[in-house]
C-alpha cells in the first residue's frame, strides 16, 4: 500500500532506541521517514533497512554534494538500499545532477526520486549576500530548480514560501519537498523561511519534510495526528 499523506517525519534522533520509539507508534499509512546526517553516521544502512523492514518509505536525506563521478556512485548507493527518494545539492551543478539522474536509470522503476536541494531553509537574505550571491532567496531557488528541472531530477526541497511560483513555471509534475514547516505561534528555532502544514498545502507542495514539532513534542504521536489534521 502506497502512502497517501504528504507528511515525511524528519528522524533526527541522536540514539536508535527513542528513534525507534516513536516508529513503533507510527503505521506507514501516516506518513514516511527521513534519515538524514546524524543518525545515518551513527547507525548507517541497517537503520535504513530497519525502517524499510517496518514498511516505511525512507528519504535518505544525505543531500550529496561532490564532483559528478561521485554523487552518481552515492545515488546508485542509495538505490542498492531501496530508498524512496534521495537529494543532492542544487549547487553541484547540472553536470553534477545529470551524472546522478543518468546512474539511477539502470534501477527502472525501482529508482528513489531524486531531489535537489536549492537554499536551505534556514538560510535567508544575509546567509546569500555572505556567499557572494546577490540574487534573493526565491531567485536563488528559481535559478537552482531550472538547474534541477533541465538536469531531469524529479522535483526540489525549497521552502514553502517558493512552492506557487515553483509549480507555476515547472508545472505540477515537478515534486516540491518543503521543510521549516512550523504550527502558527511555533517557535522557528534555525529555520527562517517557514509556513504552517496547512498553508503549505494550500500552495502544492507534495511532501513536508517536518523534524522537531513532532520529535521535541511531549507526545510526538499526536503532534504528528494534529499536523494531518490539519491537512485534511
Ligand atoms: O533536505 C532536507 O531535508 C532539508 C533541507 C532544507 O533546506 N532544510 C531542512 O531543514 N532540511 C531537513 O529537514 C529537517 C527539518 O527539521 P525540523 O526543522 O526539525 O522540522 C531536518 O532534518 C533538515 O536536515
Amino acid at each position: 500500500m502506497s502512502c497517501k499523506s504528504p507528511v515525511i517525519v524528519a528522524l533526527d534522533y541522536e540514539k536508535q532506541a527513542d528513534a525507534l520509539a516513536l516508529v513503533s507508534q507510527l503505521d506507514p499509512s501516516l506518513c514516511r521517514l527521513k534519515v538524514g546526517k546524524e543518525m545515518f553516521t551513527h547507525l548507517g544502512p541497517q537503520f535504513v533497512k530497519a525502517l524499510q523492514q517496518r514498511h516505511f518509505d525512507v528519504f535518505l536525506d544525505l543531500k550529496f554534494h561532490d564532483i559528478p563521478n561521485t554523487v552518481a556512485k552515492a545515488v546508485s548507493a542509495a538505490a542498492d538500499l531501496g530508498v524512496w527518494m534521495v537529494n543532492v545539492h542544487a549547487s553541484g551543478g547540472s553536470r553534477m545532477m545529470k551524472a546522478a539522474q543518468e546512474a539511477l536509470q539502470r534501477f527502472g522503476d525501482n529508482r528513489p526520486k531524486l531531489i535537489a536541494v536549492t537554499v536551505l531553509t534556514s538560510m535567508e537574505q544575509q546567509d546569500l549576500t555572505e556567499l557572494g550571491i546577490t540574487l534573493t532567496p526565491a531567485e536563488q531557488v528559481m535559478k537552482l530548480a531550472g538547474l534541477a528541472a533541465q538536469s531531469g531530477l524529479d522535483g526540489v526541497v525549497c521552502s514553502a514560501q517558493e512552492a506557487s511560483m515553483l509549480k507555476q513555471q515547472f508545472g505540477s509534475a515537478f515534486q516540491l519537498v518543503t521543510p521549516g514547516i512550523r504550527l502558527a505561534d511555533a517557535a522557528a528555532d534555525d529555520q527562517r523561511r517557514v509556513m504552517t502544514p496547512s498553508a503549505a498545502k494550500a500552495v502544492g507542495v507534495d511532501y513536508m519534510v517536518i523534524g522537531r514539532p513532532i520529535t521535541k513534542a511531549a507526545d510526538p504521536l499526536a503532534a504528528l495526528q494534529a499536523i494531518i489534521a490539519e491537512l485534511v
